[in-house]
């Protein structure tokens, strides 16, 4: 049995007395790539902001790599890396100061060691040649993949993306498809993403979490909710379970 990375225990958020997470449970074990879907209103931003620590559940723990985020904050973050909604960068800088900067916040690291670093994670997704220009020259999806850089400064045995292809077009796509396979397959990766776009989630997502109104609605393999339901299209059907629940 594989292990866990994240594992999400009867949680349940609400704000200003209204229930936005219902006692919510699901793990995500090491090396999958989870699509996370649910309609306009679900809790999906909720629940990533519950994971990412930067809002307290009202009932049940969250863990990442066995540490409690809300009790072992700092331990549980080092393993994350999680860009919520498209990453705004100062985009009067290169790409490599960008990178150069955020890295001196490990300390870790002596100055050579960051200069690999920032080098290594250009190349991975795709920017070297561009590290000079400056960001306000880049496309959306070069944007993008400068977010997911910089989270791979930590390296992070988990990614948390919400919505990653919101705006990308097709080339983007693929593109941002390619650079997560590529992460999760060469390094090992965990990924967690949100997105509206079923048929892009299914081509890469071997394991899906469905909510709805705050409750869960399905989570396990993509391949067994296909294999259960009449159509072999994603898109279906989640428009038959959220008639269903
Ligand atoms: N700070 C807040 N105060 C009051 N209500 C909130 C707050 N944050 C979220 N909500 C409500 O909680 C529900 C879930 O919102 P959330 O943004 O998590 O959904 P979502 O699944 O990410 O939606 P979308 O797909 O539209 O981005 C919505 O009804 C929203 O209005």
């Amino acid at each position: 049995m594989r292990k866990y990375i994240l594992k999400v225990d009867n949680v349940s958020k609400s704000i200003k007395r209204k229930k936005i997470i219902n006692n919510i449970s699901f793990e995500v074990k090491v090396g999958d790539i989870c699509g996370f879907i649910g309609p306009n209103g679900a809790g999906k931003t909720t629940m990533i902001r519950l994971i990412t620590g930067l809002i307290t559940p009202t009932e049940g723990n969250i863990y990442i790599d066995n540490y409690d985020v809300n009790k072992q904050r700092r331990e549980a973050l080092e393993n994350l890396g999680a860009i919520v909604e498209a990453p705004i960068f100062f985009s009067y800088l290169t790409g490599e100061q960008v990178l150069n900067n955020l890295s001196t916040l490990n300390e870790n690291m002596s100055k050579n060691e960051r200069k690999t670093k920032v080098e290594e994670v250009l190349k991975i997704v795709g920017l070297y040649d561009r590290r000079k220009d400056k960001v306000s020259t880049y496309s959306l999806g070069m944007k993008q993949r400068l977010g997911i850089a910089q989270s791979l400064l930590n390296n992070p045995k988990i990614i948390i993306l919400d919505e990653p292809a919101n705006g990308l077009d097709p080339m983007g796509m693929i593109e941002l498809r390619g650079l997560i396979l590529k992460l999760n397959k060469e390094k090992g990766i965990t990924f967690f993403i949100s997105s509206h776009l079923l048929d892009e989630l299914q081509k890469i997502c071997e394991k899906l979490v469905i909510i709805k109104e705050g409750n869960l609605v399905w989570c396990g393999d993509t391949r067994d909710l296909i294999d259960e339901s009449e159509s072999n299209n994603l898109e279906e059907i989640f428009v038959s379970l959220m008639t269903k629940y």
